[in-house]
C-alpha cells in the first residue's frame, strides 16, 4: 500500500559545489526521497462549510489507507486545527460513510479517473461519492452542492489543487452516467459488498447460508443501545424516564434498551449519574452468563474499556480484578467505574503471563480476548480495511495462549467465559473446541456464535460465547 500522503516535496538542501556535478536524478525518482505530508496546512476554508468537513474527512480516510484507525485519524485531524463541534460531527459522519462505501467509491474512481489519483485526492473523491450514493431516504446534501464543495475543497489544499479539474470532471460524469457507472462497478464483489475480497471469501466459507446478510448488516449504521444499571434503576423506571424526555426506545434484552434515534451521551437521561451505560445488547450477555455471586473472586482478564467489568459489578458485590495489557486503556475502566460508583482492582498486565498473579484462584474468569473484531464492523467500519487475512491466525494464536494461562488460575468448580467479537470460527468455535480438548474443560450451555443482527426487535453485534467449567 502506498504510504505517501502527499506529492509535495521538502526543498532540497542547497547543493555544495562538489555535489553540484553529480548526475541529476530524474524528477520522478527524486520525488520518492522526501515526501512531506502537508497535513497541518490551513486551507482558509470556512470552518462551517461542507468543503472544510470534506477535506478533513478526506485526510482521515487517507490515514486509514496507510494503517491508522479511523478514530485516531479523526483525532489527529481535529488536533491540527481548530475544528468546531459541528464540523467535527460532519467530518466524522462523512468519514464513517466513506468507510462503509469505500469498495464502491474506489471502483467508480478507477472507472472514471484517467490514472490512479494521489491518496488525498482519492480519499476526497471517496468522501464525495459516499455522500452522493448515500443509502438514506433523504440524502444528506444536494448533489450539486457536494460537487461544488468537493471542488472547492480540492482547490484549497496544495496536495489536491492540481487535481481540481479531474475531481470536477469525475463527479460531474458520475452525475450524468450514474446508472451505467454503478452497474459496471458493482460487478466487482469488493464494490458490491464494500469489504476486501479476502473478507468476503472468509464470510462465505464460515457462513455459507448467511454471509450476504452478515456483510449487509455490517454496512448499516449501529444502534445506540443502553444498559440499565440494576443498582440504580429498573427497566420500567428508565423506560418511563425516556418517555418523559420524549425519547422513543425499545427494550431488547433484560438490561438492554435501544434508542430509536442515537444521541450524544450528554443527552442521555441519567448517564452522568450512572443510571445507564452505552453497551451493545449482545455484549450485555456476558455478565449474566458468568453467573457471578456476592463475595466471589472474579478476574476480567481483557477488561478495557470496562463495559463488562462494570456490568458484573452492577449484578453482584464481587471482588473483581480488571486486567488489561494496555495501561492507557485501563484508565478508561477506572473512569467508567467512577461514573457508576463501582470498585475493582485495576491490573496492567499481560494475560498470557502469570507473573502478576498472587496465586489465589478465581471463582470466575472472563476472557474477552483480543480478536479481529470482525463482528463489530457496524461500529468500526474502518476495521475491514485495516485488517489483513493473516491477522486471524495471529490473534487466534495469542488468544489460545491467554486462555491456557488463565485456566491455571481458575478454582476447581469455577467457570471461565470465553468471548470474542469475531465472526471467524478460527478465533471462536475452533478455538473453543481445541481449548476444551487441551484442558479437559467441561463445556456448559452458552450462545456460541451470534451473527450480527439489525432491526428494531433483535439488534446486536456479532459475538461468540463459550462457557467452561473446571472439574471440582
Ligand atoms: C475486546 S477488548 C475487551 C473489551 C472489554 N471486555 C469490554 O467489555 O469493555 C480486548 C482487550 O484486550 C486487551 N489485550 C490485548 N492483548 C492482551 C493481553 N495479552 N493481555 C491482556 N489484555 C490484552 C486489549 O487492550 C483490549 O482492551
Amino acid at each position: 500500500m502506498n504510504k505517501r500522503t502527499t506529492l509535495s516535496l521538502k526543498s532540497p538542501a542547497k547543493a555544495s559545489p562538489a555535489k553540484a556535478a553529480a548526475p541529476k536524478m530524474r524528477a520522478s525518482h527524486a520525488r520518492e526521497l522526501k515526501p512531506a505530508p502537508q497535513t497541518s496546512f490551513q486551507t482558509g476554508l470556512k470552518p462551517d462549510s461542507l468543503a472544510f468537513s470534506l477535506i478533513g474527512a478526506a485526510h482521515a480516510v487517507a490515514q486509514v489507507r496507510t494503517g491508522t484507525n479511523l478514530p485516531q485519524a479523526l483525532a489527529q485531524v481535529w488536533g491540527r486545527q481548530e475544528t468546531l463541534p459541528q464540523a467535527r460531527g460532519a467530518m466524522q459522519d462523512i468519514a464513517y460513510r466513506a468507510m462503509r462505501q469505500l469498495g464502491q467509491s474506489e471502483a467508480l474512481v478507477a472507472l472514471m479517473a484517467p490514472k490512479a489519483p494521489e491518496p488525498l485526492v482519492s480519499a476526497l473523491l471517496s468522501c464525495a461519492l459516499a455522500l452522493m450514493t448515500a443509502p438514506d431516504e433523504t440524502p444528506p446534501y444536494e448533489e450539486f452542492t457536494i460537487v461544488d464543495q468537493t471542488v472547492t475543497a480540492a482547490d484549497a489544499h496544495p496536495d489536491t489543487a492540481r487535481a481540481k479539474g479531474m475531481v470536477n470532471a469525475v463527479l460531474r460524469r458520475f452525475l450524468r452516467e450514474r446508472k451505467a457507472l454503478l452497474d459496471a462497478a458493482l460487478i466487482q464483489p469488493v464494490a458490491k459488498w464494500n469489504y476486501p475480497q479476502w473478507w468476503i471469501d472468509a464470510a462465505k466459507a464460515a457462513w455459507p447460508q448467511d454471509w450476504q446478510g452478515v456483510l449487509a448488516t455490517g454496512n448499516t449504521a449501529p444502534p445506540l443501545t443502553l444498559r440499565i444499571n440494576a443498582r440504580k434503576t429498573t427497566m420500567e423506571q428508565y423506560l418511563a424516564t425516556l418517555d418523559a424526555a420524549g425519547m422513543a426506545a425499545t427494550r431488547i434484552g433484560p438490561y438492554a434498551v435501544r434508542l430509536a434515534k442515537p444521541v450524544g451521551v450528554a443527552l442521555i437521561p441519567g448517564f452522568g449519574d450512572g443510571l445507564v451505560s452505552v453497551q451493545d445488547a449482545g455484549a450485555q450477555l456476558a455478565a449474566p452468563l458468568l453467573d457471578v455471586r456476592d463475595g466471589m473472586r472474579v478476574l476480567d482478564a481483557c477488561a478495557a474499556p470496562g463495559g463488562k467489568t462494570c456490568h458484573i459489578l452492577e449484578l453482584a458485590d464481587a471482588d473483581v480484578t480488571a486486567l488489561d495489557a494496555d495501561a492507557k486503556r485501563l484508565v478508561r475502566v477506572g473512569e467508567n467505574l467512577e461514573r457508576l460508583q463501582l470498585k475493582a482492582a485495576l491490573q496492567p498486565a499481560d494475560a498470557q503471563s502469570a507473573g502478576w498473579w498472587d496465586g489465589q484462584p478465581y471463582d470466575r474468569i472472563l476472557a474477552d480476548v483480543p480478536c479481529t473484531a470482525s463482528g463489530i464492523v457496524r461500529r468500526h467500519p474502518d476495521i475491514r480495511w485495516l485488517r489483513r487475512k493473516g491477522d486471524t491466525l495471529q490473534l487466534a494464536t495469542l488468544s489460545g495462549k491467554i486462555l491456557d494461562n488463565l485456566w491455571q488460575m481458575l478454582a476447581p468448580g469455577g467457570k471461565l467465559l470465553f468471548v470474542t467479537c469475531s465472526l471467524w470460527p478460527q478465533e471462536s468455535e475452533a478455538q473453543a473446541a481445541a481449548f476444551a480438548v487441551r484442558n479437559q474443560a467441561a463445556r456448559l450451555d452458552a450462545p456460541g456464535q451470534l451473527l450480527p443482527a439489525g432491526g428494531a426487535g433483535q439488534d446486536h453485534d456479532g459475538l461468540f460465547y463459550a462457557l467452561f467449567q473446571k472439574n471440582a
